[in-house]
């Protein structure tokens, strides 16, 4: 399913946050988007997954959702979001709930989401007994479960430790390689959306706008040869300095209306 941005401007109140977002985002492919703190990229994805009315623009998608796909926009949270009192299994069934599934269906596609993220020998286990990358393994196949159309992907793994991260960033690969879900991925991570994405796109600072949009070109099973390691690094390079623009002039701006604010205090 492919997902259309257009025209998408939103504020909370004063405080403009996204100006002018036109984005499609390709059927099958990863689209990460990063940009400055603050601007505007959970505001975006919320707005995309419909979680979020834009100010301005709207978002359409195109194409049929998967067979059996009960939900086509589906979140996976930083947080992991699960419920500390219910297993593993609960919490994955969490999200079939009120779809009026019989239980032999519920619980086929509980114990396939299970073992597509590794976790089918801890079904019965709590949130509480999990390390950190095995609880987003549960948040994942609790997204995995309603067979999206569309995964919705907000800083998935930040709050884990590198290692972890490495791990989750190849697992979640090899189940996408399989279903290539069409996906968004949140990240402040330059390493992590150089190695999912297809595609980046760069916001700027607030209100963020389209910086530019690059093409990882080269192929997810290269990216770590050596032979690939300069084209790798050139591309690192070019998405840090427009990072680091961005923050500067960000900061120069903050610096300039604290100058205006202290000249103009009485
Ligand atoms: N519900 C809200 N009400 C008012 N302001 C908000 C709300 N949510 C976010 N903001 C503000 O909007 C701006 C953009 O927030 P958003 O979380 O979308 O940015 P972000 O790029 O994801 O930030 P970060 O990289 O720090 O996670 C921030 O200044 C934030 O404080």
């Amino acid at each position: 399913m492919e997902l259309l941005v257009e025209g998408v401007g939103h504020a909370y109140g004063e405080l403009a946050v996204l100006d002018g977002i036109d984005l499609a985002v390709r059927p099958g492919e990863i689209l990460s988007l990063i940009g400055p703190s603050g601007s505007g990229k959970s505001t975006l994805l919320g707005i995309m997954g419909g979680l979020l009315r834009p100010s301005r623009g709207r978002v359409a998608t195109r194409g049929a959702a998967p067979d059996g796909c009960l939900n086509p926009l589906t979140y996976v949270f930083q947080d992991f979001a699960l419920l500390p009192w219910r297993s593993v299994a609960g919490n994955v069934a969490l999200a079939l709930e009120h779809h009026g599934l019989p239980a032999a269906e519920r619980r086929a596609r509980v114990d396939d989401a299970l073992r597509r993220m590794g976790l089918a020998d801890f079904a019965a286990a709590f949130p509480a007994q999990l390390s950190g990358g095995m609880r987003q393994r549960v948040g994942i196949a609790r997204a995995l479960v309603v067979r999206p159309a569309v995964l919705l992907l907000d800083e998935p793994l930040s709050a884990l430790d590198a290692q972890t991260r490495d791990l989750l960033t190849e697992e979640f690969l090899a189940v996408w390689r399989r279903e290539r879900t069409t996906a968004v991925h949140v990240t402040h991570n330059l390493a992590e959306a150089l190695r999912l994405a297809d595609r980046i796109a760069v916001l700027s600072r607030r209100p963020g706008r389209i910086r530019e949009i690059l093409a990882v070109d080269v192929p997810r099973d290269e990216r770590s040869e050596p032979a690939r390691a300069a084209r790798m690094a050139e591309l690192n390079q070019h998405l840090w300095a427009l990072l680091r623009d961005e923050a500067r002039i960000a900061d120069r701006e903050l610096a300039d209306r604290e100058a205006v604010r202290e000249r103009t205090a009485p």
